[in-house]
């Protein structure tokens, strides 16, 4: 455990009715002043971890820690920790002043006090001058930000956010996540955000939880999860992905799509069966005979950035495409990629395991 732990859950499990788990043996940390997202589909048990930090529920089994103390049987207001809800829970017969305030008033701070906390607080979320507002007057982003405000307002360690962002249409979705961002690193304190939108949480996040039916699959920063997910179920919720089936031959070698192919992982066992993952943008198309691959064009549709071009090879196999090149439906096309975009996933490798195979290669390159 470093000394920037804020939150650490020991085998956590959650269960209701003594029979529905819906968080198994759960252990992970939270460091001081980074933003994490709790990424997964739904019903995988996001909110449930949320619930579980802010107090409003009590884990089943295991710990949960907060600055190094068990805080499981701790009531909600005794802990450092704010929630802004995904529809905000702002109080419609308050103005915007008293919505932020709502907080203080109740810990009986003088007036003078909470003036001075919320106009700051007001001021962090650019919404100064909208105090007297109504709620009923604000626009679903600016009901966003009030609802920030009011959690900012108690000064709390950790701010918890529950898919805030999911009622907003794209365009301002996208400002918010930005000003998100922003408003966390000028805070420096820690923001634990709930979303099933993996392009969300690859922009927003210092560190991501990806979650499944109750576990942690994989946790990482971005590009560790994008680059390397320890499983197809990362690899298909992270963004899209080619995933085939292959063989490791020996280091640095594997086969798929009836072919040897060069690669840059090790530490496998020749003859090992494993999945392959290459990324539709690390595809390049070229003419047949220059490809490492001969695949075939089914169909094509412009993304306005790209074309998105889907491929079979000889063995059947479905090649998805990102290209600023086009192609003709019917063509025979080369497919060409490094070695460095080819990832091999070994069939139910846990993440401890990934982590050491990955730890061993990164030595075996150093030493190169
Ligand atoms: N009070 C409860 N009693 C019984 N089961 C519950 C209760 N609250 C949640 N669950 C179940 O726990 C599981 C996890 O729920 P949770 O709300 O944590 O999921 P989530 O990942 O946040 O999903 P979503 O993205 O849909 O909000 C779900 O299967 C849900 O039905």
């Amino acid at each position: 455990m470093s000394d920037q732990t804020i939150i650490r859950f020991e085998q956590v499990t959650k269960q209701y009715d003594d029979q529905t788990t819906v968080l198994a043996e759960v252990s992970f940390e939270i460091e001081k002043g980074k933003f994490y997202t709790l990424l997964g589909p739904s019903g995988c048990g996001k909110t449930t971890i949320l619930r579980l930090i802010a107090g409003f529920i009590e884990p089943s089994k295991g710990q949960i820690y907060f600055n190094g103390k068990v805080i499981n049987r701790i009531p909600p207001n005794e802990r450092q920790v704010n929630t802004v809800f995904q529809d905000y829970a702002l109080f419609p017969h308050l103005n915007v002043f008293e919505n932020v305030a709502f907080g203080l008033r109740i810990k009986k701070l003088k007036n003078t006090a909470v003036t001075a906390k919320v106009k700051e607080a007001l001021r962090f979320v650019n919404l100064e001058g909208y105090e007297t507002r109504n709620i009923s007057e604000m626009s679903g982003g600016q009901r966003q930000r009030v609802a920030i405000a009011r959690a900012i307002v108690n000064e709390p360690e950790v701010i918890l956010l529950d898919e805030p962002l999911s009622a907003l249409d794209l365009k301002l979705r996208t400002e918010m996540q930005y000003e998100l961002r922003e408003l966390q690193r000028r805070l420096g304190i820690t923001f634990i955000f709930v979303t099933h939108d993996q392009e969300e949480a690859l922009a927003m996040s210092d560190e991501i939880f990806v979650l499944n039916q109750g576990k942690i699959e994989q946790s990482g920063t971005p590009n560790d999860i994008y680059d390397e997910p320890i499983n197809r179920f990362v690899a298909d919720f992270i963004g899209e992905s080619n995933i085939v089936a292959g063989r490791m031959k020996q280091d640095f070698e594997v086969e798929f799509a009836g072919r040897t192919f060069e690669c840059v992982d090790q530490g496998l066992n020749p003859n090992e069966p494993v999945e392959i993952v290459i990324r539709p943008e690390d595809l390049e198309i070229t003419k047949s005979e220059q490809g490492k691959l001969q695949v075939r064009v089914d169909s094509q549709l412009f993304r306005g950035v790209h074309y998105e071009i889907s491929c079979y090879d000889e063995a059947g196999n479905e090649w998805l495409v990102h290209s600023t090149k086009k192609a003709t439906v019917g063509e025979q096309i080369g497919l060409y990629f490094d070695p460095e975009a080819i990832h091999v996933m070994r069939l139910g490798e846990t993440e401890e395991e990934f982590d050491k195979r990955l730890d061993a290669y990164s030595e075996g390159q150093d030493e190169n």
